[in-house]
């Protein structure tokens, strides 16, 4: 790996002595690392038992690889995370049953994480600007088994406008010149120059901006970057707290190895040494810069309405009608009798559980691609259940399992029909495959029909 000229000159004036060792980090090969999923209703033991050791500072996390085909990634019981990255989720540290909003969300490495910590309750709010990767953000979501978030695609700027001091909570993990990224990613090299942080530092300020028009009073705003640049870490920070001033440093308690922020590549304040930096050369892992802020004012503080005018209008969303009901109920009532709807809405013919924290008014307007929990399909007559449900769910929450072998899971994700030898009635089925949950099949005479999406088959 080539590091630019410029870049090696201005860490070597920025870490003085520590340089030398910081660059030779950059030349090392990269940590991989994985986050188990506490969601699910056991441990992943066959990743697990390849593990190179835990991640000290992260309960649910490891070192190591993921096999993207296997079973446990493929259920959701395993998120593939660099271990510098885990930390932004032990920092946030969102409740159970908080408005929380991760900003720029895709692909899910810190919204899985969030997830899990909200323990399903309350609402998640996972944003990502680009539609085709908040599609992925999307899928690694129902994956992951979360049944609480709403992924949207929109700008901060347009967000801002829906979610008017709205969140308890707000992660904002800012799009950086990525320079932590260089050694497992060298062709982000590429794009890097001497003006580069800067650039990226204007647009993270806007960002910022946009965050703490959708923060609540009281609210905790936590920003974090996989980038060295002080212009886009502490300058930003320092400039964020400046211009708001009720806002004010958390310190993040620090695990061996991570270091305090730098005042000094900042204008001085001190403060800033609350802020945490994960350097290669001090922690096995890529590198991350992470901030944590309060907002000091009463949760109950009233604030100046902004004069942009809302996208908001009186919700028009759609409720499923009567005769859809009935075939919801049915398929709910044979294979979840227990299972408890938020909010049953209608996208089309899709039906979704809106988590009940999230009026349906804020649905108007945004560009929604999962409204909530996945639950299935209308067809002619018939409700189809949709993955995300099966993936959501544990086996004992159905009274409708159908184990099957580790062979029967390839056939099912191949997108083969899978054929059974016993006696059990017709009808749909929760797949369950060494106690992981992994879809729905229909059982017609010995033969389990196959709707494993046609998309993830493989
Ligand atoms: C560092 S990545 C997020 C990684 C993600 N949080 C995770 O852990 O998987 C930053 C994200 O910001 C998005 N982004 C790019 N430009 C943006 C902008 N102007 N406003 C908001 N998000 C932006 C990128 O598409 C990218 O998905």
């Amino acid at each position: 790996m080539q590091l630019p000229n410029e870049f090696v000159t201005k860490y070597k004036k920025l870490m003085g002595a520590e340089a030398e060792e910081f660059l030779s980090a950059l030349a090392q090969p990269s940590y991989s690392g994985f986050r188990v999923n506490p969601l699910k209703n056991s441990q992943p033991d066959a990743t697990i038992a390849d593990a190179k050791g835990k991640v000290p500072y992260v309960p649910t996390g490891y070192y190591g690889q993921v096999k993207g085909k296997a079973l446990d990634h493929v259920a959701g019981w395993v998120y593939s995370q660099e271990p510098s990255a885990m930390f932004v989720g032990e920092v946030v540290n969102p409740q159970a049953g908080e408005r929380v909003l991760d900003l720029c969300a895709a692909p899910g490495g810190k919204t899985t994480h969030l997830a899990a910590k909200m323990a399903n309750k309350g609402l998640l709010v996972a944003n990502e600007i680009f539609p085709k990767r908040a599609k992925i953000l999307a899928e690694n979501l129902e994956r992951w088994g979360a049944k609480n978030a709403v992924v949207v695609s929109e700008s901060p700027a347009d967000l801002e406008k829906q979610f008017t001091h709205y969140f308890d909570r707000i992660l904002v993990d800012a799009p950086c010149s990525g320079e932590g990224m260089f050694r497992k990613e060298p062709a982000g090299i590429e794009y890097w120059s001497t003006d580069y942080p800067r650039e990226c530092a204007n647009r993270q300020q806007k960002i910022l901006d946009s965050a703490m028009k959708m923060l609540k009073p009281g609210g905790t705003l936590v920003y974090s970057t996989c980038t060295f640049a002080p212009e886009e870490d502490e300058q930003n920070i320092s400039w964020l707290i400046t211009k708001y001033p009720a806002l004010k440093l958390v310190p993040i308690e620090k695990a061996p190895g991570m270091d305090d922020g730098r005042p000094e590549w900042a204008d001085g304040n001190e403060e800033l040494k609350k802020t945490v930096r994960l350097f290669p050369h001090h922690i096995k892992g890529e590198g991350h810069f992470i901030a944590k802020v309060v907002d000091s004012r009463k949760a109950n503080s009233t604030i100046k309405k902004s004069k942009k005018k809302s996208k908001r209008r009186k919700s028009s969303v759609v409720r499923p009608d009567k005769e859809q009901l009935r075939l919801f109920e049915q398929f709910r009532e044979q294979v979840f009798p227990n299972y408890q709807s938020q909010q049953l809405i209608l996208f089309g013919d899709q039906l979704y559980d809106l988590p009940a924290q999230m009026d349906t008014d804020y649905l108007n307007g945004l560009n929604a691609l999962r409204p909530g929990l996945h639950l299935g399909t209308f067809k002619k007559n018939r409700f189809e259940p949709a993955l995300a449900w099966a993936l959501a769910s544990l086996p004992a929450e159905s009274q409708r399992t159908l184990e099957i072998s580790r062979d029967q899971w390839q056939q099912y994700v191949h997108g083969d029909v899978i054929k059974i030898d016993n006696n059990l009635p017709n009808g749909w089925y929760l797949l369950v495959c060494d106690q992981h949950t992994c879809g729905f099949g229909k059982l017609v005479d010995k033969t389990v029909k196959n709707f494993y999406p046609k998309g993830l088959r493989f």
